[in-house]
């Protein structure tokens, strides 16, 4: 009914505001967009399921996502990519495995301060309901 649109026009504000709060932030540079398969032709062969900022952003326009936990499912699959594709010990996979750490740390420090579980709990029946 008009009251769970409410709720999910909400959730989608909510999870626009950190989508970009994250991709302004210069260390995650290299989440903003799709790994280039030109630049790295393998990138297929040993990542499932590619995602990035921008994709996860079409995504809530899209309306993909009906709770937190769906959204963080993907956005847990970019820096869990960047650690698979880039396991190496040279200063290059060392620095962005760093930098999927850090944003595995920011996307749950910003859901544990700013999202009221009663919240989620709302999503997560309107997704059982449907
Ligand atoms: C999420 O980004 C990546 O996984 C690519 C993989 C990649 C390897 C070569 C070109 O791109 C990356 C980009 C920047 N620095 C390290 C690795």
């Amino acid at each position: 009914e008009e009251q769970e649109e409410d709720v999910l026009r909400e959730l989608r504000l909510f999870l626009r505001n950190v989508t970009e709060r994250l991709a302004l932030d210069r260390r995650f540079k290299a989440f903003t967009k799709p790994v280039d398969i030109e630049e790295v032709p393998d990138y297929l062969m040993v990542i499932k399921k590619p995602m990035d900022l921008s994709t996860l952003m079409t995504n809530i326009d899209e309306h993909k996502y009906v709770t937190v936990s769906e959204f963080m499912s993907d956005a847990d699959l970019i820096w869990q990519n960047a650690l698979e594709y880039n396991p190496d010990s040279d200063p290059m996979d060392r620095h962005i495995r760093h930098r999927a750490c850090a944003l595995k740390d920011t996307v749950r420090a910003i859901i544990r301060d700013e999202l009221d579980e009663d919240f989620e709990r709302v999503c997560e029946e309107i997704k059982e309901s449907r």
